[in-house]
């Protein structure tokens, strides 16, 4: 599996070459599954969604979608599946952040609209800078659970705030998947605190492969600060990979087998005690505030 931690630019084309240069590394390198960050393509900020925004129809243009095209051409002619990061994707007058899965013809497979859209607003602290975003002033959300059946095992897929939902990554380890992506852009602020805990505790609540590629941080000061640091974890929770922030291709072993072994070995999925657990998964249950109680954000 290659990880593609990519620089991203103002100038679209320039972000496709890197992603184009950083996938043929990637496929030079023996990987037969790719994946690309969040937002590879288009500055992290709300304001250019709808800007770089595509339209997604069949058969893809470069027109209407430059970047969905150039993954389809480039799984096609490598021969390999693509995890293609995330794009705004433009239906209606609606904005998504989405994630789409080309398998080894140039041929999309899955879909994933982010679900939980990045609202936060934390203050700065000591050591902390603050960060405060607001992806739904923009983006709709998703609604489905996104699973895709590889050659080798089933994979689940999310985006980046999706991993901070330990029931959306149970949900994809309950219909199967063994190997969990999650293209990201974590921040300077979250990044250091939760981007390596939330990969590893993901990967014991599942016993699945959990991938996160990020984006490389900029070099301009004034762009989104992402936090980079791509990881592979396996279902034993431990790091197999992990990158530093500047861009870089890394290719490590996916083995679903092992999913299996530490689901037998440590059997949690047989010893559920369905009737015990609060049924906090429902929608914005919070912790049984009352909506007055809801942060403003
Ligand atoms: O959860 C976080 O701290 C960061 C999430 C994020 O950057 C995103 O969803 O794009």
């Amino acid at each position: 599996m290659g990880f593609c931690q990519t620089a991203v630019s103002k100038d679209k084309a320039v972000s496709l070459e890197n992603a184009k240069a950083a996938l043929v590394k990637a496929v030079g390198m023996g990987a037969e599954l790719v994946v690309l960050g969040e937002m590879f393509s288009c500055p992290y900020a709300t304001k250019f969604f709808r800007e770089y925004g595509e339209r997604f129809s069949e058969p893809l243009s470069a027109e209407a979608c430059p970047s969905a095209k150039m993954l389809s051409d480039l799984a096609k002619e490598h021969g390999v599946w693509i995890v293609g990061g995330s794009i705004p994707e433009l239906e209606g007058d609606k904005v998504y952040n989405t994630c789409l899965v080309f398998d080894s013809k140039g041929a999309v497979v899955g879909r994933h609209r982010k679900a939980h859209l990045f609202d936060i607003d934390v203050p700065a602290t000591e050591g902390r800078p603050a960060i405060k975003f607001k992806e739904s002033d923009v983006l709709s959300g998703g609604e489905q659970v996104t699973l895709v059946d590889l050659p080798w095992c089933r994979m689940g897929v999310g985006i980046c705030y999706d991993i901070r939902f330990p029931e959306y990554a149970l949900s994809m380890r309950g219909l199967g998947a063994k190997l969990l992506v999650y293209p990201g852009a974590f921040n300077m602020t979250t990044g250091p605190a939760h981007w390596s805990v939330l990969s590893r505790g993901r990967a014991v609540d599942t016993q699945a492969y959990v991938a996160v590629v990020s984006p490389a941080r900029s070099e301009d000061k004034d762009d989104y600060q992402a936090y980079g640091h791509s990881l592979l974890v396996n279902p034993w929770a431990e790091v197999v990979v992990e990158a530093e922030h500047e861009p870089g291709v890394w290719v490590a072993e996916v083995d679903p087998a092992e999913a299996d072994r530490i689901r037998m070995q440590v059997p949690t999925s047989f010893q559920k005690l369905g009737g015990l657990y609060v049924p906090y998964a429902a929608r914005g249950a919070g912790d049984g505030a009352p909506e007055a109680k809801r942060p403003k954000l």
